[in-house]
C-alpha cells in the first residue's frame, strides 16, 4: 500500500531528480508508506520563479475568491479525513484518533482562513485635517517560503499556507522529509479545489534544498517551525537580507500543580499533555512542578495512569502511545533519559514498550535539582518532575530556562490563577487544562527564545503575511 508522491511546481506534478525518497512507518520500519523523487535546489529556484509569476494575478483576486479555494479544499480534506488520517498515522506514528483528528483540524483551519474576507481587513482613523480620512490598508508580501516539521504533517502546513494564500501571497513549501505523504495530500486538496498554477508550490526535498529555499534572494518572507538550531539559522539569514521571518522553535513546557488543585483533573490533563502524540509536540508537557504538600499523592496517582498506557502500533484502536518518528529520535531520547538517571534522577514511573519499531518507554523522572533534563527539549514521552515549597517557588522553577512556549497551571484559587497569568513567562497559558492545543483564531507562539518574529494564527497571521499602507485620503481641494 505504498503511495507514489510527487512535488507540485507551477501546477504540474513533478518527480524530483536529486534522488529517491522512501517514507517508512515508524511502528514497522520495514513498511514503506510512500516513495517518490527527491527535488533539489534547482527545483526550489523554479518554485520561487513560478510563484513570483503567479503573484500579481493571485493578489488581484478579491479576498473572498481566494478564500473560496481554501473552503473547497477544506471540504475535500474533510471527506478524506479517515483515509488520510490513517496515512498520517502510518507515516508519523501518532495514534489513529489523533491522525484523523489532525486531518479534520487542517480542514477547520482552512475554513477559518477561507472566511477571512468576512472579517475586518484594515482600519480607518480620524484625521486632524478637515476633508480627510486616514486609512490603513493591507497588502500581500509576495512570495513566502514555508518550511514545516514532521510532528503535525498537515495541521502546521495548513496554518501557515492558508493565511499566506488568503492574504494574497504565493507559496513555496518544503515539508519535513519524514512526512511527504500528507504534504502531497494537502497539495492535492488545494489543486483539486482549483488553485491557480504556481500559487502553491510544494517541493519534496531534503534539508540542503530547504536551505537553498530559505536563502533564495527572491523570497519576500519566510515562515518556519522546527528545531531551535535550524530556526535561528533561518532567522539570521532572513534578517541579513531584510526579509520578514517567523520561526516557531523549542519548548520545555511546565505543568504546575498547586496545593489547592483538583488533583484528578490535573493528573488527567498532565497525562494528555505529556504523552499524547508520544510527547512530540512543541507544546507538550515535559516538566512538572508539584507543590510539596500534594507531591506524593500526585505522583502515586500519576504512576497508576502511566502504567496503564498502552504503547504499540498506533493503528490499533486500544493503543494510547505510538512510536517516535525515527530511529535517531528514539536514540537521542533514550540517551537523554540515561543521562538524567546517571545524573541522579529517580525513575518514578515507566510503561512497557515493544522492542521492534521506534518506541520509547513513557518515563517520569524526578530530578534532584534543575539539571540538564530540566532545560533540554527531548521531544518524546518523558516528563521531568521537581517539587516546590511555595507558589512563588513553583513559578520560579517553571520560568527557568531559555524557552517560554506554553504552560499549564492547576489551581482552584482565582488569586493563584491571576498570579500565574502575571508571573509565568510564556506565550500560551492554560489554566486547568493541558499545555498543548491551539485554536486557529487566536495568536500562537512562544515567549523568550521559543519563537522569533511575529506569532502565528488569528490576527497575528494577518500581521505577518501582510504589510500596511497608510493612506491620507482627501477628496480634492477642501
Ligand atoms: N517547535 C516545534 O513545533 C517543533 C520543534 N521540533 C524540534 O526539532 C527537533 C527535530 O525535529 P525536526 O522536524 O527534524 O526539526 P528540524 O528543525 O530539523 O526540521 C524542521 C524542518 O526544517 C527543515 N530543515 C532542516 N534544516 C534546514 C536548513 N538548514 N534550512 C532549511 N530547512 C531546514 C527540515 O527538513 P528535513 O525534514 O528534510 O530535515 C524540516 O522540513 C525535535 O526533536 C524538536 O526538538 C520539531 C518539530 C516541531
Ligand atoms: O499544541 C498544538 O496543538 C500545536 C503544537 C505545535 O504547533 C507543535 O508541536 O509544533
Amino acid at each position: 500500500m505504498s503511495v507514489a508522491v510527487r512535488s507540485l511546481i507551477g501546477g504540474a506534478w513533478v518527480t524530483g531528480c536529486e534522488g529517491t525518497l522512501t517514507d517508512t512507518n515508524p511502528a514497522r520500519p520495514d513498511e514503506v508508506v510512500a516513495t517518490g523523487g527527491r527535488a533539489g535546489a534547482s527545483e526550489m529556484a523554479t518554485g520561487v520563479r513560478v510563484a513570483r509569476i503567479a503573484t500579481s494575478g493571485w493578489a488581484r483576486l478579491p479576498m473572498s475568491a481566494r478564500g473560496a479555494f481554501l473552503t473547497r479544499a477544506a471540504e475535500i480534506i474533510e471527506s478524506n479525513a479517515e483515509g488520510w488520517g490513517e496515512e498520517l498515522t502510518r507515516e508519523e506514528g501518532k495514534t489513529l484518533a489523533e491522525g484523523i483528528g489532525e486531518v479534520r483540524r487542517a480542514a477547520q483551519i482552512l475554513r477559518y482562513y477561507g472566511n477571512a474576507a468576512d472579517r475586518e481587513s484594515g482600519t480607518v482613523y480620524s484625521s486632524p485635517r478637515s476633508g480627510e480620512q486616514i486609512l490603513v490598508t493591507r497588502k500581500p508580501l509576495g512570495v513566502v517560503g514555508v518550511v514545516t516539521p514532521f510532528n503535525f504533517p498537515i495541521a502546521i502546513p495548513a496554518w501557515k499556507i492558508a493565511p499566506a494564500l488568503v492574504y494574497g501571497n504565493t507559496v513555496v513549501w518544503k515539508p519535513a522529509a519524514a512526512v511527504p505523504l500528507l504534504a502531497f495530500r494537502l497539495a492535492q486538496a488545494l489543486t483539486e479545489a482549483g488553485l491557480p498554477d504556481g500559487v502553491l508550490n510544494m517541493i519534496l526535498a531534503d534539508s540542503a534544498a530547504g536551505e537553498a529555499l530559505v536563502d533564495h534572494p527572491d523570497l519576500d518572507a519566510v515562515t518556519f517551525t522546527g528545531s531551535t538550531g535550524v530556526g535561528r539559522k533561518i532567522a539570521g539569514s532572513a534578517a541579513a537580507r531584510g526579509v520578514p521571518v517567523q520561526a516557531e522553535m523549542g519548548g520545555k513546557n511546565a505543568a504546575i500543580v498547586l496545593a489547592d488543585a483538583d488533583l484528578e483533573l490535573a493528573v488527567e490533563q498532565v497525562m494528555l499533555g505529556a504523552f499524547r502524540s508520544t510527547g512530540q509536540k512543541c507544546t507538550a508537557t515535559s516538566r512538572l512542578v508539584l507543590h510539596e504538600s500534594i507531591a506524593e499523592e500526585f505522583l502515586a496517582r500519576l504512576t497508576v495512569e502511566v502504567k496503564e498506557l498502552r504503547v504499540g502500533d498506533p493503528l490499533d484502536p486500544g493503543v494510547t502511545t505510538g512510536p517516535v518518528v525515527s530511529a535517531s529520535a528514539q536514540k537521542s531520547i533514550v540517551n537523554g533519559i540515561d543521562r538524567a538517571v546517571g545524573g541522579g534522577a529517580r525513575v518514578v514511573a515507566t510503561a512497557e514498550a515493544p522492542e521492534s519499531g521506534h518506541y520509547v518507554q513513557p518515563t517520569v523522572l524526578e530530578l534532584p535539582a534543575s539539571t540538564e533534563l530540566w532545560f533540554e527539549e527531548l521531544f518524546g514521552p518523558v516528563l521531568a518532575v521537581q517539587r516546590a515549597a511555595t507558589t512563588a517557588d513553583a513559578f520560579r522553577l517553571a520560568n527557568e530556562g531559555e524557552f517560554g512556549l506554553s504552560a499549564a497551571l492547576f489551581t482552584q484559587d482565582l488569586t493563584n490563577a491571576l498570579a500565574g497569568i502575571g508571573d509565568l513567562d510564556v506565550g500560551i497559558l492554560h489554566v486547568n487544562s493541558e499545555s498543548a492545543g491551539a485554536d486557529p483564531h487566536v495568536p500562537f507562539g512562544g515567549a523568550k527564545k521559543s519563537g522569533y518574529g511575529p506569532k502565528e494564527q488569528g490576527d497575528a497571521a494577518r500581521e505577518f503575511f501582510t504589510h500596511t499602507t497608510t493612506v491620507y485620503l482627501r477628496g480634492g481641494r477642501a
